[in-house]
């Protein structure tokens, strides 16, 4: 489905949008639910990732198809590994094909699991029969991806004698391992980070626990980037959002001050407000720590003509495409003068926006909701759409709530 999108009859944005549960937080929850049946989760985010990791957590044998969903390809692979009696194929996309998990094979294999490579040596399709892993220390590379380390903690209580995770090199994604140990924390699992380290005790059961999922932090942030874009005293009211949250995307409260966005913590929820100009100095950030929310900022930059340095981006050539590479293609595409290396994007100010142009999405649910917010400054077609239900399925409808109608082209 290719949409042309037009700005809104006003540029001054007043509404109030309810985003779906956190993707990240979900699938961690659909895991611990799946080894402590007890467990009552609400607000589940009703993306395409966490339907295809709830089907997954279902079968015990036969061929699992996670499609395009990182996480659920990374976490049901401990999951399999570590539950006697799994006999099953683990696939995906063809991109996934391509996202690499020797780091979490080798180190499942280390602790005694039995899985063999189908297709391509480091690369997913797998085979895994399930086991009781024996052994309970090992050590993995935790630069390249924290999904295989938040992995192996979730899948860390069932095993006999918990786990001790020994993590090599500099710790990438630093808040989704954070994010892991706080869910493990909720539903009673013991668990402590200390330097390089990370130790997960056993449990075998857990108490009634009723968990709330606080709504996408990521998905909140194209409507920052809307904001930022809007006229000065548009305001954007998003639930359902709380001030202590395990989201590490929850950054842009700070960073969205730079572009003259203020937010507001209430009801349950966030206000976003234009109430200020944008700051005109170039903007420096690190993002290791964010790296979903590098795409929606770079868009946001290019918008306002301001030029931005983003480094800290070394993960996100394996992620739904290269987005480094992809967003060098697309931003230039409108008129950007941009740079990359294998871990930045820099974009130097701009004045001229080209209008109409056809941005490619690559399979990359973040490259159609990245540039949507541009069709405050100009018309642009998005192509296959659809791509956004990766994550956010209710994103067109939440963009014709703030005015910002896509008309199928
Ligand atoms: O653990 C998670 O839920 C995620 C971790 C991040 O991946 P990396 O750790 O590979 O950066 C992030 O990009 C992804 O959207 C979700
Ligand atoms: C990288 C992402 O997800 P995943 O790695 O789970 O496919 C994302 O949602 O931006």
């Amino acid at each position: 489905m290719k949409l042309h999108l037009s700005a809104p009859q006003s540029n001054l944005i007043e509404s109030k949008i309810q985003i779906t549960g956190s993707k990240s937080e979900t699938n961690r929850l659909l895991l611990l639910q799946a080894l402590f049946k007890n467990l009552k989760i609400e607000n589940l985010s009703n993306s395409d990732d966490a339907q295809v990791m709830r089907n997954g957590l279902g079968i015990s044998n036969g061929t699992v198809d996670v499609h395009h969903a990182g996480t659920a390809m990374r976490f049901l692979t401990s999951f399999f590994a570590s539950q006697k009696g799994k006999e099953v194929v683990l696939t995906g996309s063809d991109r996934m094909k391509e996202r690499p998990i020797s780091v979490l094979v080798n180190a499942l294999k280390d602790l005694g699991a039995e899985i063999s490579y189908v297709e391509n040596e480091g690369f997913p399709p797998i085979k895994i029969s399930g086991k009781k892993l024996s052994k309970n220390k090992v050590s993995l590379p935790a630069n390249i991806s924290s999904q295989y380390i938040s992995s192996l903690l979730l899948t860390a209580p069932s095993l006999e004698n918990g786990l001790v995770l020994n993590l090599v090199g500099k710790i990438t994604s630093v808040p989704y391992i954070k994010m892991t140990l706080g869910l493990l924390d909720e539903v009673g699992v013991k668990t402590k980070f200390e330097g390089n380290q990370i130790k997960v005790d056993a449990k075998k059961s857990a108490k009634e626990k009723i968990l709330i999922v606080e709504s996408d932090w990521s998905a909140a942030s194209y409507f920052y980037s809307i904001a930022a874009l809007s006229d000065l005293g548009s305001e954007i009211e998003l639930s359902s959002y709380k001030k202590n949250s395990l989201q590490g995307d929850s950054v842009l409260t700070e960073i969205y001050r730079h572009y003259g966005v203020e937010t507001t913590f209430g009801n349950n929820g966030i206000t976003l407000k234009k109430v200020a100009n944008p700051n005109l100095e170039i903007l420096n950030l690190e993002l290791s720590n964010a790296p979903d929310i590098a795409q929606t900022i770079a868009v946001t930059s290019f918008g306002l003509g301001l030029g931005c340095h983003l480094k800290g981006l070394h993960t996100l050539p394996i992620k739904e495409t290269d987005r480094l590479a992809a967003m060098k293609t697309e931003l230039e595409k409108v008129g950007a003068s941009v740079t990359i290396t294998n871990e930045s994007l820099s974009l130097e100010p701009s004045v001229d926006i080209l209008e109409n142009k056809v941005i490619e999405t690559y399979n990359d649910h973040r490259m159609a909701m990245a540039f949507a917010p541009l069709a405050l400054k100009t018309g642009l077609y998005i192509k296959d759409a659809g791509v956004v239900s990766k994550s956010y399925p209710d994103f067109w409808k939440d963009m014709r709530l703030i005015g910002l109608k896509g008309k199928e082209a």
